[in-house]
């Protein structure tokens, strides 16, 4: 019998234990995180939890205070260094000059990069579907398509991995698509792995192959968008009149604890804590009008939200 030979994808990028120290106090206090090749990983925290300040460190702008990472497998001082050329990093918007085209300032950096292949430079400008403003000026581009030339500069030296802090930041909403249609290009067709932060989190649910949740300097957990998937997260979402007194009765009736009211002011239930038959029974009896009923997948936002609630706790 011929046995199928099941082979893990290697890490891309591993922390162990890692810690950074400001003056301040804790950026990151003993985190764990692992990165495989082909992730779209999507970095998620609130304000201040210590997603730059990693990012930093997978660059080498920021040393750890404690623990150490390792890139590619590599972890010695040099073999960090020479791993760094295998990325491609948008944590601060590199700096244009705005009198120069968006082909001039790619020159001026595929100079600075000592990259030899002088066809690069067409090549990320449409990876990036700037081509046809190759020429313009960057003092008259768009935010977004600032946003794209500054992804163009992470590009030029062929990543394997991209390192992206809130790319779509500050983004319209026709921006925020054109840059994730980009990256899923960029993942499908080329095979780059992606380590991106976002506060956008029905967007980076629409990319993310995985996700990382980090909260106050530590890793709470990870989990792939196929678990996220299962998690008993499914919303029931009921649409009706007189919602705060449905609430109340299927409270009183159901022992129903956990509802709360979405924005558009239906209530909100967990799926795994109701039967659903029974929900409708003790509505319809009670003559609560159903004006609208659905299933909402489970949600990033919930999800996450939940999680650090737990930890808060
Ligand atoms: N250079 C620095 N000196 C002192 N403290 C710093 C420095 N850089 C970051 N910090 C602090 O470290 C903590 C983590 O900051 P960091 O920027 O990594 O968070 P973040 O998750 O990226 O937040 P945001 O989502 O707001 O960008 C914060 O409390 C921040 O004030």
């Amino acid at each position: 019998m011929i046995k199928g030979v099941f082979r893990l994808k290697p890490a891309v990028f591993e922390a162990r234990n890692v810690s950074k120290q400001y003056r301040s106090g804790f950026a990151l206090k003993g985190l764990d995180m692992k990165i495989m090749e082909g992730d779209i990983y999507g970095f998620v925290g609130e304000n201040g939890a210590g997603k730059t300040t990693l990012m930093k460190i997978i660059g080498g702008l920021v040393q750890p205070t404690g623990g150490g990472i390792l890139l590619f497998g590599q972890q010695g001082k040099k073999e960090l260094c020479a791993a760094r050329r295998r990325i491609g990093f948008l944590i601060e918007m590199p700096a244009l000059y705005p009198h120069m085209s968006a082909e001039e300032n790619l020159t001026f950096y595929h100079h600075i990069l000592g990259i030899r292949n002088p066809g690069r430079i067409g090549e990320v400008l449409q990876a990036v579907a700037l081509t046809d403003a190759g020429n313009k000026k960057t003092s008259q581009y768009s935010l977004g398509m600032r946003q794209r030339l500054g992804l163009a500069v992470a590009l030029l030296g062929s990543p394997e991995l991209l390192v992206l802090d809130e790319p779509v930041n500050g983004l319209d909403p026709a921006g925020i698509v054109n840059i994730r249609h980009i990256l899923e290009r960029l993942a499908k067709e080329q095979g780059i792995t992606i380590l991106i932060s976002s506060h956008i989190l029905s967007e980076l649910q629409l990319l993310a192959t995985r996700y990382g949740f980090i909260h106050k300097g530590r890793l709470v957990q990870e989990i792939s968008a196929g678990e996220l998937l299962q998690s008993a997260q499914a919303m029931i979402c009921i649409a009706t009149p007189n919602a705060e007194r449905a609430a109340e009765l299927l409270k009183r009736k159901l022992q129903i604890t956990d509802i709360s009211f979405n924005t558009a002011g239906e209530l909100q239930i967990p799926k795994a804590s109701v039967d659903l038959e029974l929900l409708m029974a003790v509505l319809l009896q009670e003559g609560i009008s159903v004006e609208g009923f659905n299933l909402s997948a489970p949600n990033l936002e919930h999800y996450y939200m939940d999680l650090i609630e737990g930890v808060r706790r």
